[in-house]
């Protein structure tokens, strides 16, 4: 069995390792960049790739033996699950392994914008998209003392309740943070759902936060908002066109980077271990004995990514506090900088992405105090930032 895998997934040299170890005849490669070579897939009885790679009927024909796809990624319109079918390729992604990591990024967006005016945004928090990392996202930003509305009419159809479909209250909302995926057809297509129209709506001081993929915002009227003075701030992690970068747009966003939202290393390296785990019980059925490492072991490479940051505070925080523990994990603003200083065309963008920092979760936080630590509405707010705590 031979496994061709992207070179940036992490640890994947070490699953193959621990599976030879156990006796499978196995054997791995693996490419860089965006497409692996025709050779290279001509072998392939497995392929894992991650967002980067696009799969359709050309890259299924130069891959006669292949079985098994997997992406280590939530979203999957880069890949043609229809072709995969029809050539008889078993297609698995990984859905909600980075979904913490996003809702960090946005929770450190936020948090930094906050401090920045010394004020909460005044208003509703929209989540648009109430799925792993909508809600992900929804429970840091509760956690810092936001009023957060979910907004999902796919969900709101089936009769979920917690979430609304009134579209008018996504535009009045103080924040809104995207979390869909990308759909150009049917019901719900969410393709340019922020266009020209729609994004003259929003309320002045507006915060738009696009960590889900980047046509569902139209870049040329991000553009026409920027020219026409629109008081509203963008954030950005994904782009319409990537690996190409909106350079007209970078100097008005707000923050930039370079489609590392779910780019935690937990959420990295549980990619890899999640495609290994599908794939065994694909190819050896669900009462397979072979035996893969947890993902704590697999993540010990990276102590400094693992370790715990411990606060101690004696009074209830305030949530200049909250905001601040946040962004001692996870500063978005390092990743803003880099873009700007690092990336200036699409290769850089993809060298800046595969050389991406081993990034903590904000699960690494231990918040230590006293008496306030005894208080539910205290012990709700930090566990919906992922903190752990305890009292001295
Ligand atoms: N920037 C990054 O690094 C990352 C980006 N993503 C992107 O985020 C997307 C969402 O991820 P998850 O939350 O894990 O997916 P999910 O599948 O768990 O949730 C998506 C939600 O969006 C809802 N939805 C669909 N169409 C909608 C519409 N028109 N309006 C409002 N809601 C709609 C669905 O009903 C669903 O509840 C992924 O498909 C991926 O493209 C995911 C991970 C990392
Ligand atoms: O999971 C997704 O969906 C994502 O967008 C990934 O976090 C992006 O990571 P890469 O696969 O492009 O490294």
């Amino acid at each position: 069995m031979h496994i061709l895998a992207d070179a940036s997934m992490p640890q994947v040299a070490v699953l193959v390792e621990h599976l030879q170890a156990q006796g499978m005849a196995l054997t791995l490669s693996t490419f860089q960049g965006r497409q692996p070579s025709a050779a290279q897939l001509s072998a392939a009885d497995v392929l894992m790739i991650r967002s980067i790679t696009r799969v359709d009927n050309t890259l299924l024909q130069q891959a006669p033996k292949l079985r098994w796809l997997g992406t280590a990624t939530i979203g999957t319109e880069h890949v043609d699950a229809g072709a995969c079918a029809a050539a008889g390729v078993t297609f698995a992604s990984t859905p909600g392994v980075n979904a913490r990591a996003v809702g960090d990024y946005v929770a450190s967006a936020v948090a930094n914008f906050a401090l920045e005016r010394n004020q909460l945004p005044q208003g509703e928090v929209a989540i648009v998209g109430a799925g792993h990392t909508g809600r992900a996202a929804g429970e840091r930003l509760q956690g810092l003392g936001l009023n957060v509305h979910y907004y999902d009419p796919p969900l709101h159809a089936q009769g979920v309740e917690c979430v609304h479909n009134n579209w008018q209250r996504v535009l009045n909302s103080a924040v809104i943070s995207l979390h869909v995926p990308l759909t150009t057809c049917g019901e719900f297509a969410t393709r340019h759902l922020f266009n020209t129209k729609n994004i003259q709506q929003l309320v002045a001081g507006c915060l738009l936060i696009n960590a889900s993929r980047g046509a569902v915002v139209a870049e040329q009227a991000l553009v026409q908002a920027m020219q026409r003075q629109q008081a509203l701030h963008v954030v950005l992690d994904v782009w319409e066109h990537e690996p190409q970068i909106n350079y007209q747009l970078l100097p008005w966003l707000h923050y930039a980077t370079a489609h590392i939202a779910g780019h935690s290393l937990a959420g990295k390296v549980g990619g890899s271990l999640q495609l290994f785990e599908q794939w065994l019980q694909f190819a050896f059925g669900c009462n397979h004995s072979w035996q893969l490492p947890p993902l704590n072991a697999l993540l010990q490479p990276w102590p400094q990514a693992i370790a715990p940051r411990v606060w101690q505070q004696a009074e209830a925080p305030t949530w200049q506090m909250l905001a601040s523990w946040v962004r001692g994990i996870y500063d978005i603003r390092n990743d803003d900088k880099q873009l700007r200083d690092e990336v200036s065309d699409n290769e850089s963008f993809d060298a800046f992405r595969k050389a991406y920092q081993a990034r903590p979760e904000l699960s690494c936080g231990l918040i230590q105090g006293g008496d306030w630590l005894a208080d539910s509405h205290w012990q709700q707010r930090l566990s919906q930032l992922s903190f752990s705590f305890s009292r001295k």
